[in-house]
C-alpha cells in the first residue's frame, strides 16, 4: 500500500490519491458493454446465451430455473448455512420493516387538499453478482425489502458458475424471499435483458443491486435510454475509508482494510490516521493477515491502488473522508460518536472498535447495497423505499379555487402561458 503524509501532498496528487481505480470508468469498457446492450436489443435471448457462455459457462442451455429447480437446489443447503442465513434474514427484515413508508393527506389551503402516496413497483429486477464471488448476502439485501414491499414481479439473475448452476444458498435466499422468477445470466447482458426485455424475460421498470464496472456501467447505460428502467445506484467495486487513531487495535484495521481488498483487484481500501505508529502497526498486520488469506493474490492487486495516509489531526482525517465520499466508512476510535457529526458523506458508518465492516455485509440489518466511486456524495444507501413509487393527488373544491385563483393566473401570465390561466378563470366564471 502507497504511503503519504496528507499535508505534504500538492492539490494535484491529493486528487489523484483520492481518484477511483482507472479502469472502473474506461471508453474502453463503455464501448464494450453498449455493444453487449445492443446484441440483446437485436438478438434478445440467443445474445444472453452467447455472452453468458462466453463468460460463464460454456454449455449453458437453459436461462430460466424453474420453481422446482429453486427447490431442489435449496433442499441441498447445509442446515448450518440455512441458520446463517435465517439469522441475517431477521435482522435485515426488522430493520427494513422500520422504514414503512406513509401516505400522507395535507390541506394545504381551505378547500384544497394534497396526498403523497407509495405504490410498489410493478417489477423489480434483482442482480446478484457470481463472478469472484457468490453473494447470498446481496440476494438478502434485495430480496427482504421487495418481499416487504410486495413488487408483484420480482426477478432475480446471477451469472452461473461453470456447470450452469446457482448456488444452493443463493436459491435458499430467494425461496425465503417468495422470487419465483431466476434466471442464469450476469453482467451487462444480464442488465440488457432485465431492461430491454428478451423472448424469456419480460422487462422489469426497476434494476437493483451491485456488480463489477460491466455491470455498473450497463445499468448507467440502459437507464439513459428513451424509456429505460429506472436503477438504484451505481453500486461498483468495493471500498472502504477507516478514520483511526491509536486507541485503533491495527490487527482489527487491518482485517477490515483486507476484508473489502478481498472483494476484487479493482476494490480501493483507504486508512487515514493521525498516527505513524498506527499506519506502521498496521502495515505489517496487513502482511501477517496477508499470508493466510485464500484471497491473498486479489487483495494484494486491490492494495496497490489504495493508500495509508498520515493526517495531521482527526479533524483532517474527516475532512479527507468527507472528500472520498466512501462507500465504506470505518470510525476505530474511543470516542467515535463524538466525530460523527464531521462525517455524513459515506453509504454507510461503521461506529467504534466492535463493529467490522463485515458485520453490515451480512447480518447487522443495514442494507450492504451502497454508492461507490464516490457517489456517495449524492446517492443514499439501498432502503426499502426504493422499492416503490412516490406520487401525488391533489383535489380542490369550487371555495378552494377560489382561494388560489390569483396566485395561479398570476403566476400563470407572469410566465406567459394564458391557457393555464384561462383553465383557473373559465371554472370561476362558470360557477353554478
Ligand atoms: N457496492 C456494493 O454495494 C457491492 C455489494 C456487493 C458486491 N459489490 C461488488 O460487486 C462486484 C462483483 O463483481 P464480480 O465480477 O464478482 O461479479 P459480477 O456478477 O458483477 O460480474 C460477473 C460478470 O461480469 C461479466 N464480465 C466479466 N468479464 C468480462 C469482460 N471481459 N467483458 C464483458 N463482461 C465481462 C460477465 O458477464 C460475468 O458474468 C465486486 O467488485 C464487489 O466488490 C459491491
Ligand atoms: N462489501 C460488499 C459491498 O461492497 C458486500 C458484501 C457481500 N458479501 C460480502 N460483502
Ligand atoms: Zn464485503
Amino acid at each position: 500500500m502507497r504511503a503519504f503524509q496528507w499535508s505534504q501532498l500538492t492539490d494535484q496528487q491529493q486528487a489523484e490519491i483520492l481518484a477511483r481505480p482507472a479502469q472502473s470508468q474506461s471508453a474502453e469498457l463503455q464501448q464494450q458493454v453498449a455493444a453487449i446492450i445492443d446484441a440483446v436489443a437485436n438478438e434478445g435471448d440467443a445474445a444472453v446465451l452467447r455472452y453468458t457462455r462466453q463468460f460463464d459457462c460454456e454449455n449453458l442451455s437453459k436461462l430460466r430455473y424453474s420453481e422446482a429447480k429453486i427447490a431442489e437446489r435449496a433442499e441441498q443447503l447445509s442446515a448450518d448455512i440455512k441458520q446463517a442465513i435465517d439469522t441475517a434474514y431477521e435482522t435485515i427484515r426488522t430493520f427494513h420493516l422500520q422504514q414503512q413508508p406513509q401516505d400522507i393527506s395535507v390541506e394545504t389551503a381551505p378547500g384544497v387538499v394534497c396526498t403523497q402516496r407509495f405504490e410498489a413497483l410493478t417489477a423489480v429486477g434483482l442482480y446478484i453478482p457470481g463472478g469472484t464471488a457468490v453473494l447470498p448476502s446481496t440476494a438478502l439485501m434485495l430480496g427482504v425489502p421487495a418481499q416487504i414491499a410486495n413488487n408483484p414481479r420480482r426477478v432475480l439473475v446471477s451469472p452461473p458458475d461453470s456447470n450452469g448452476e446457482l448456488s444452493p444458498a443463493l436459491m435458499y435466499v430467494a425461496q425465503k424471499c417468495g422470487i419465483t422468477e431466476v434466471y442464469c445470466c450476469g453482467g451487462a447482458q444480464a442488465i440488457a435483458a432485465l431492461a430491454l426485455g428478451t423472448e424469456s424475460i419480460a422487462p422489469v421498470a426497476k434494476i437493483f443491486g451491485p456488480g463489477n464496472s460491466y455491470v455498473t456501467a450497463a445499468k448507467q447505460q440502459v437507464a439513459q435510454r428513451s424509456g429505460g428502467p429506472a436503477i438504484d445506484m451505481p453500486a461498483g467495486p468495493s471500498e472502504l475509508l477507516v478514520i483511526a487513531d491509536d486507541t485503533a487495535n491495527p490487527a482489527f484495521v487491518a482485517a477490515d482494510l483486507l476484508s473489502q481488498a478481498e472483494h476484487g483487484a479493482d476494490s480501493q481500501v483507504i486508512l487515514v490516521s493521525p498516527s505513524a505508529a498506527l499506519i506502521s502497526a498496521t502495515q505489517s498486520a496487513l502482511e501477517q493477515q496477508l499470508e493466510v488469506l485464500p484471497r491473498a493474490a486479489t487483495a494484494r492487486k486491490a492494495l496497490e491502488q489504495s493508500s495509508l495516509i498520515q493526517a495531521d489531526s482527526l479533524e483532517q482525517a474527516c475532512e479527507i473522508s468527507q472528500r472520498y465520499a466512501p462507500e465504506h466508512l470505518s470510525v476505530q476510535l474511543d470516542d467515535a460518536e463524538q466525530y460523527l457529526a464531521q462525517l455524513s458523506l459515506a453509504g454507510s458508518i461503521f461506529v467504534g472498535h466492535y463493529t467490522p465492516e463485515s458485520g453490515g455485509d451480512y447480518a447487522t440489518g443495514t442494507n450492504h447495497v451502497l454508492p461507490t466511486y464516490g457517489f456517495a456524495r449524492n446517492y443514499s444507501s439501498l432502503g426499502l423505499l426504493d422499492f416503490y413509487r412516490r406520487y401525488t393527488t391533489q383535489t380542490v373544491t369550487k371555495q378552494g379555487l377560489a382561494q388560489l385563483s390569483k396566485a395561479i393566473i398570476t403566476l400563470a401570465e407572469t410566465e406567459g402561458l394564458r391557457a393555464h390561466a384561462r383553465a383557473v378563470s373559465i371554472r370561476l366564471e362558470n360557477q353554478s
